[in-house]
């Protein structure tokens, strides 16, 4: 099986042509040995590039290292518009991609045939908390209390898609991160389990983020973190509608659009190599 490892901002994923290769006949186990990063190719996860079947140049399926599926990946989605581009399925400077929040559109920045940056529309917020999902008080849940592991968070849940737990804080420690962020993953209180941003505030409209990712643990970053960390600075009163966030990995540029309420997000998407997995 030929595959390409790419990432955004040091969020890698090992990619997979279904254009090309035949659909994996197990996504989630083959998820979890590509992203071994001792005995796989060593990824976040697996992300399948597959025909669409509504009528989109592109339908991207993606797999956290844990082999769960989830709905929706920012940087991704970057990656995945770059290869579809660049390894011509639609040579398009704007291109419309399936996922599951939707189909998406994405503008990319072209350079001697290749491209560079994307913006995507990642859509609109969903902010009612049985589509989020949690159980937290509020419609949206907005500085709400969560205990998790004997300490309490004031926390804002966002939907991008998938499932967001943004907790603004002074620092965003290791001992925050590792020691808590798998815990408000599994906490309860998100039937589905959630991804979960620290973040700190360094002006109105620029924030620095750290990410634990539902299924995949710590990551350098996420895209739809970013784009629910840009949604609860401005329901929290904290940021305004365009920031710069810093992330482990690199930056990302967002925007909550005001007239449409769409959420629109800018970055790099890089290739790295490309190998073939023994099957
Ligand atoms: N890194 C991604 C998000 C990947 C999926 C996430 N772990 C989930 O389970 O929802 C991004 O850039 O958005």
């Amino acid at each position: 099986m030929r595959f390409t490892k790419m990432q955004g901002i040091g969020n890698d994923y090992v990619y997979v042509n279904c254009f090309q290769e035949p659909f994996p006949r197990d996504p989630a186990e083959l998820a979890k040995q590509v992203s071994d990063r001792h005995f796989g190719v060593g990824s976040d996860g697996l992300i399948l590039i597959c025909p669409s079947n509504q009528g989109a140049d592109a339908w991207m399926r993606m797999f956290n290292a844990d082999g769960s599926e989830s709905e929706m990946c920012g940087n991704g989605l970057r990656c995945v518009a770059k290869y579809v581009h660049d390894h011509g399925i639609k040579k398009s400077p704007q291109l419309r991609l399936q996922t599951g929040n939707g189909i998406l559109t994405v503008d990319l920045e072209v350079k001697n045939g290749k491209a560079e940056r994307v913006r995507v529309n990642m859509g609109k917020p969903i902010l009612e908390a049985e589509k989020i999902p949690t159980k937290l008080v509020g419609s949206p849940p907005v500085n709400v209390t969560l205990e998790a592991n004997g300490r309490q968070f004031e926390v804002t849940a966002v939907s991008m898609g998938n499932p967001h737990c943004v907790i603004f804080v002074p620092a965003a420690t290791d001992e925050l991160v590792l020691g808590f962020g798998r815990h408000i993953e599994t906490s309860p209180l998100f039937p589905k389990r959630v991804n979960v941003e620290f973040v700190e505030v360094l002006s109105r409209g620029e924030v620095r983020q750290r990410t634990w990712e539902r299924g995949s643990g710590e990551t350098l970053a996420c895209g739809t973190g970013a784009s629910a960390v840009c949604v609860a600075g401005v329901l929290s009163g904290r940021t305004d509608r365009r920031i710069v966030n810093h992330l482990l990995g690199g930056d990302l540029e967002l925007e909550w659009n005001e007239q449409d309420g769409c959420v629109y997000k800018t970055g790099p998407a890089v290739e790295v190599f490309s190998g073939d997995w023994p099957e």
